[in-house]
């Protein structure tokens, strides 16, 4: 249940995609569920395939490294702090021809570290590892990100 004056993660995620990175939200990309340690985000295929006809691999990448901005909208001061990424691998399992749905999850110990680590350094670096899946569950891909939550100046 929510309101105006406290909408729900995703939808504050989403607002923000819309004026911060709005060529993921022009890829469609959707925070669907986001909470503390948690974050789910979808695309679709749709407007998104390449050449030869299978979901692109930066639109993949995109929807799996957006993951850690937005988990980290949940778990952390973001009036003091901002996520960057520092390096991001990729796998490329299977071709996706339906919408896609990444997700990741981070545990309460390793929020509480990089929030401590964040408050003494100024600075925390953190690994985040999504999956990626398609409309039949079948994983297409799989992300695993450097991030870093850093001070604002
Ligand atoms: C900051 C760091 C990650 C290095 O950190 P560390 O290894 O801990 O090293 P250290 O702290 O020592 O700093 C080293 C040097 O860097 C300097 N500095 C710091 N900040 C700034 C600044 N703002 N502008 C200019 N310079 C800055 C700092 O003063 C220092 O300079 P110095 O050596 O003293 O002269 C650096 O490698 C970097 O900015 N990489 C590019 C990252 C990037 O662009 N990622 C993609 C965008 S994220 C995205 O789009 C995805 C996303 C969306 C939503 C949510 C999540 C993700």
């Amino acid at each position: 249940m929510s309101d105006v004056r406290n909408p729900p993660i995703a939808e504050v995620v989403n607002s923000a995609l819309e004026q911060t990175i709005p060529v993921a939200h022009r890829m469609g990309v959707h925070a669907e569920e986001v909470r503390r340690g948690y974050a789910a985000a979808t695309v679709p295929v749709e407007g998104n395939g390449n050449h030869f006809g299978v979901m692109y691999a930066g639109v993949l990448f995109t929807v799996g490294e957006i993951l850690g901005g937005a988990i980290a909208v949940a778990s952390f001061d973001t009036v003091r702090f901002y996520p960057l990424v520092k390096d991001l691998r990729i796998v490329f399992r299977k071709p996706a021809t339906t919408a896609v749905r990444a997700q990741a999850t981070l545990d309460d110990a390793e929020i509480d570290r990089i929030a401590a680590e964040a408050a003494a350094n100024g600075k925390a670096d953190f690994t985040l590892r999504a999956v990626l899946s398609d409309a039949d569950g079948v994983i297409v891909a799989e992300t695993e990100g450097l991030y870093q939550l850093r001070a604002h100046q």
